[in-house]
Formats: structure tokens, C-alpha cells, sequence
């Protein structure tokens, strides 16, 4: 018999899911469920068969899926409602994991018919939101029970309260701002009527602020962004007793880590005024010393003279003509020697990943297009960045630490 994509894929499945399951079944661990209690992550040993299967059963899905349906499933936006309405209802916490209930206590607790709380739920059945193991009975998954959780409920309403209305307007904004590298003219501003950045406009709403806030706190807690892989990705001890500049660093939560690792060490945290203020009543003991706050505009002239300058997930906010001014705005204080690192996604060759992680990044970089007219940024494109910036940035290379979602984006000035 003649051999097929669709058997070879098949096949991979099968040898990756044995050896999968072989790994588990011989170190006793959990197998995969999408019931309530389930772990939800396979061991470290496991994520390059986890990644092939995800690939295969994708592409296998794909190939057997008609064009149309797959057009329309791919390009809607309903999952967005469903998985709204168990926000906005709180419908996850009207029962526990392990406890049952039905469409019309569910529609009682959301004051919403029986008829459209079905139609809701079980659409995001569809994407293993609930489930009815039998007609009419509905029970908890792994993903329902994550939305008893106040922060994912904010991370699922940022998506559609405010990366969503940005999204729909991000063509507009290509139309009417062709080429445009503002921050401020973007689908995010046209959705917000406002030619203010979305700092500003959050800043003035708390509620809006805090669920953004929550949901850049999913992202960093996300495996992949343990600061364990800033303290391995650069070799910090061999700086001896130096200063590091945190820009745009928040409220330090990197600087102090790296502080409690390497004793010698300085750190200057900076960002802006209400983000850094107070921050230091909050630092440990060990490091209170090493760890100072100031506040200060990324885009305005560096002023705190430093060995190390260092940069965790700022650029990809900013379109290259930003990203730009804030690299010029070190070159006063620079001296030879002095180490620029930019942490920060770097892009693999198309691809080149497991799909499902290729697909991710790409959502980042169209959601930074539509917030700021940001973007994410492959090898090339980041020396280009330091190159168009100012020649005396010597590129040295980019490291992506194994396991981490974030490279090490290095350069010194050779003066
Ligand atoms: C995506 S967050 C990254 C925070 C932190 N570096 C981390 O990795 O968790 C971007 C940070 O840049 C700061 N920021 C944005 N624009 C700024 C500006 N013009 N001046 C100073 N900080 C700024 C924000 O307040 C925020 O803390």
C-alpha cells in the first residue's frame, strides 16, 4: 500500500504518545486529563515529544479538516463569547470541581434564559470548557476551574475587552496611518477614540489597569519566564562588583532575584514615577542595600553610569524608530566595555518551532501591532536595530536559554 502524509503523521503520533506515556507509567506520574485535578504539564524530559505530537495531531487535524470549516472555525470570534460569559456570569464558581450541576441551575445563577446559557455553554464545551459527561449534566475541567480564579477571568476580559476591540480596528489603523511607526496610532487608539498611549489611558481607569496588570502576571508566571533564566543566560558573576541599570523594570521583581544570586552586584531600577513608588518597602533585607528604585523616561538621556544596561520585555513594545531612541538615549553616558542585554523574545525562523509555540509568538507580535505598533524581532532584525542605532554598538549575539521564552539579546559599545 502506497504511504501518505496522513500515515506518517500517524505514526509519530503514536511513537511520541507511547513514549510519553511509557515515561509516565514507569515514574508513576499523573497521565493527561482534562479532569479538574489534572497536572496540565509533562516534565521537562518530555516537552520534545509533547511538541511533535502537538505538531502532528495539528497538522493531521488540518489536512482532514474541509477548507471552509476550517476558514470559519479559525476565523471567529465566538470562543471569545463563551469564554466571556463564564466570566461575566461566574458561572465557574457557581459549582465546584467534583459537584455537579445543570443548564438551569447555571442559567438561574447567570439570570440569563436556559435556551442561551445551553447555546453558551456548550460552545465552550467545544474547546473543553465544562464538559456534560451525560445529557443535561454539567461538570468542571481542568480549563472551567481555572476560571474560579479572579486573574484568569481578568486575563480572558483583557482579551476581549481590550486586545480584541484593538484587533478589529488594527486595519483601519494600517489605512489610515500607512507605515506608521507612532505608538499612538494603532488600532488600540481608534478602539479607545484617544491619541494617548495605552499606559496613559489604563493609568486612569484602575479596573482596567488591574486586569491588565493580572494578565501580564499570567504571562510572567507562564513556564518559560522563571527569572531563573536571566541568572543563567548571562554570565553576571564575571562582572564582579558592578552596576546594573533595570530599564523599565517595574517594581524590580528581576533586579532583586538577580541581587539574591549575585551579592557583588548593584542594581538601579527604573521606570515610571507611580510605578517605582514605594517599591523599595517592599525589597528583603538581603538585598534593600543593592536594589534602588528612580524614576525615569525610557526615551530621555541616560543619567546613572553603569556596566550593565539591561532591558526585559520593553522593545518589543516599540516599532523600530522608538526602539531606536531609547538604544541612542544611552550613548551619552556609555563607555567602552559596557554591556547592553535586551531580554526579549526573538523570533525563530518560520517554521522552525512546534507550531502551537510558533503560533503563540505570532500572537504576540500582531497583538504589539495593535497596542503600540510594536513587534517581535528575529536575529537579523535585532542586530539591524543595534546597526541603525549607532555603529559603535558591537552585536554580540543572541542566547536563548534552554527552556526559557525570552533570548539574551546582547551588544557592547566599543566606543
Ligand atoms: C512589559 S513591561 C516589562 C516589565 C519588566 N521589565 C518585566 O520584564 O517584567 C514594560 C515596562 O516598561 C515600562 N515603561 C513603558 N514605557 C516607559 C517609559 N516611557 N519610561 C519608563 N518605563 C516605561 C512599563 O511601566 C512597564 O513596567
Amino acid at each position: 500500500m502506497a504511504s501518505s502524509r496522513i500515515l506518517e503523521l500517524a505514526n509519530g503520533i503514536g511513537k511520541f504518545t507511547s513514549l510519553i506515556h511509557d515515561h509516565l507509567a514507569s515514574h508513576d506520574l499523573q497521565f493527561p486529563s482534562f479532569s479538574p485535578d489534572a497536572s496540565g504539564t509533562l516534565p521537562e524530559e518530555l516537552l520534545k515529544a509533547q511538541d511533535a505530537v502537538l505538531n502532528d495531531t495539528a497538522e493531521l487535524h488540518d489536512l482532514l479538516m474541509p477548507p471552509i470549516s476550517a476558514l470559519h472555525i479559525n476565523g471567529n470570534v465566538q470562543n471569545l463569547v463563551s469564554m466571556n460569559a463564564i466570566c461575566r456570569f461566574d458561572m465557574a464558581n457557581s459549582f465546584a470541581p467534583g459537584e455537579e450541576t445543570s443548564f438551569a441551575q447555571m442559567a438561574k445563577h447567570a439570570g440569563l434564559s436556559e435556551t442561551v446559557t445551553k447555546s453558551l455553554l456548550r460552545h465552550a464545551m467545544t474547546i473543553r470548557i465544562f464538559c456534560e459527561p451525560k445529557k443535561g449534566v454539567i461538570t468542571h475541567t481542568a480549563r472551567s476551574a481555572l476560571f474560579r480564579e479572579p486573574k484568569i477571568q481578568n486575563f480572558i476580559r483583557t482579551g476581549l475587552e481590550e486586545m480584541t476591540p484593538a484587533a478589529l480596528r488594527t486595519l483601519d489603523a494600517l489605512q489610515k496611518w500607512p507605515m506608521s511607526e507612532e505608538p499612538a496610532e494603532t488600532g488600540f487608539a481608534l478602539a479607545n477614540n484617544t491619541n494617548q498611549l495605552i499606559y496613559e489611558i489604563l493609568g486612569d481607569d484602575p479596573a482596567r489597569a488591574k486586569r491588565f496588570a493580572d494578565t501580564m502576571n499570567i504571562f510572567t508566571t507562564e513556564k518559560g519566564f522563571e527569572t531563573s533564566h536571566v541568572i543563567s543566560g548571562f554570565d553576571w558573576q564575571s562582572l564582579g562588583a558592578a552596576t546594573v541599570v533595570d530599564i523599565g523594570g517595574s517594581r524590580g521583581h528581576i533586579s532583586i532575584a538577580l541581587a539574591m544570586q549575585f551579592p557583588a552586584l548593584k542594581f538601579v531600577v527604573q521606570d515610571f514615577e507611580i510605578t517605582v513608588k514605594g517599591a523599595e518597602n517592599d525589597m528583603a533585607e538581603a538585598v534593600a542595600e543593592r536594589v534602588s528604585f528612580m524614576a525615569h523616561d525610557i526615551f530621555k538621556e541616560q543619567t546613572v553610569v553603569a556596566h550593565v544596561y539591561y532591558f526585559r520585555w520593553i522593545f518589543h513594545n516599540w516599532s523600530d524608530k522608538y526602539s531606536i531612541k531609547i538604544l541612542r538615549s544611552l550613548i551619552p553616558i556609555l563607555r567602552p566595555g559596557v554591556h547592553i542585554i535586551i531580554n526579549d523574545v526573538c523570533m525563530a525562523e518560520p517554521g522552525t518551532l512546534a507550531a502551537w509555540r510558533e503560533k503563540e509568538l505570532r500572537t504576540f507580535d500582531l497583538g504589539m501591532l495593535a497596542i503600540l505598533n510594536g513587534r517581535e524581532r528575529d536575529a537579523e532584525e535585532w542586530k539591524d536595530l543595534f546597526e541603525r542605532a549607532d555603529p559603535r554598538f558591537h552585536f554580540e549575539g543572541v542566547t536563548q536559554p534552554e527552556g526559557s521564552n525570552l533570548a539574551m539579546i546582547a551588544a557592547s559599545w566599543s566606543g
